[in-house]
């Protein structure tokens, strides 16, 4: 029998923006979406088009201008109504800088238990316990003593992050957490973020401008295209859609192949055979320099042969080279 989700964070009908001194400004309106348990959700759009201001209206720290958020898995503390803060509900991770950078790691994840302190603000057997534990999830343990002016970016995140896991809510927002990170760091965060959503069935929502790796990440993407509403699907579905290119208008970069679109400005031909990485990389750089790589036999016909270190390329008339560069020079 077919399971019924129940989100653990629910938009009924909520719209967002701004109300000012000229008027109100409507970023999203009237949007019915959830979070699920388990799931880590992208939230893509282009720049200014509201992503930060529903996380913060999401988080709790922006009245909506109508409709819910409303919380699911978890008692709501007594008389408080579902539009404001939560901090035992919703963590939050957002691009502020951090000011207090001569405090200590520990110190900072600590953060994460305020909300359950008494009036002595004194961190319990148990609540020390938790700060551990989430050091110990983001693989920080080593920095604890760490201030966080002798941090780097990507370190950085690893500590908000566990502030945001120290504070134990079923949903986590983060707005833009690989901002400012190589590559490396940025697939790190993502697929951290990933596997704690689906070790620790949490809902984390974050948004992002990074379409290859959200792509590759996100259990659901929410898109924020136009008529102020949020298309949502599975990062696959989508693309085959081709809503991603009706939001994006990409110039030059084709998102059905995941590749920059070369133009075959040389007019000719050629034909590839070869398999794994090196067949790959040589129809990259055929494109890029101009040829138009087909698959039906041609006139011009190069064979990979090997893999990797260890390639040649073979021309139909014998003639063999040891790097790709060495290929290009060669041929018309
Ligand atoms: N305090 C504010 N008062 C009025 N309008 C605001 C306020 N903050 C942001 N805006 C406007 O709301 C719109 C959405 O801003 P927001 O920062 O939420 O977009 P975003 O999608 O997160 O952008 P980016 O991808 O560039 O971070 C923008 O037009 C912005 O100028």
């Amino acid at each position: 029998m077919k399971q019924t989700i129940t989100p653990l964070l629910s938009l009924q009908a909520l719209t967002v923006g701004y109300v000012t001194s000229v008027g109100s400004n409507i970023l999203f309106e009237n949007l019915d979406l959830g979070l699920n348990a388990g799931e880590l959700t992208c939230f893509m759009g282009p720049n200014g088009i509201g992503k930060s201001t529903l996380i913060r209206t999401l988080a709790g720290l922006q009245t909506p201008l109508a409709g819910t958020v409303r919380h699911a898995g978890a008692l709501l503390p007594s008389g408080q109504k579902s539009n404001g803060p939560l901090p035992q509900l919703t963590s939050v991770v957002l691009t502020d800088k951090v000011t207090s950078v001569q405090m200590n790691v520990r110190e900072l994840v600590s953060f994460g238990r305020y909300p359950y302190l008494g009036w002595n603000i004194t961190l319990s057997r148990d609540d020390k316990d938790k700060v551990e534990a989430a050091l110990a999830e983001v693989h920080i343990q080593h920095l604890a003593s760490h201030r966080l002016f002798e941090l780097s970016d990507g370190q950085l995140q690893m500590v908000m992050i566990a502030r945001a896991l120290a504070q134990e809510t079923p949903v986590i927002l983060l707005d833009e957490p690989t901002a400012h990170l190589d590559l490396n760091n940025r697939v790190e965060v993502m697929n951290l973020l990933r596997r704690l959503a689906r070790k620790l069935d949490k809902a984390i929502l974050i948004a992002t401008h990074e379409l290859d790796l959200a792509l590759q990440t996100a259990d659901l993407i929410w898109l924020a295209g136009r008529e102020k509403t949020l298309i949502t699907g599975m990062p696959e579905d989508l693309v085959l859609s081709g809503v991603f290119d009706e939001v994006f208008q990409f110039k030059g970069y084709n998102l059905k192949t995941g590749r920059v679109q070369h133009e075959a400005y040389r007019g000719k031909a050629v034909s590839v055979s070869g398999h794994g990485h090196a067949l790959l990389w040589t129809k990259n750089a055929l494109e890029r320099n101009g040829f138009e790589v087909i698959s039906a036999p041609s006139g011009l016909y190069i064979e990979v042969v090997g893999v990797d270190d260890a390639t040649t390329w073979v021309l139909q008339d014998g003639n063999t080279f040891h790097s790709l560069r060495a290929l290009l020079a060669h041929l018309p």
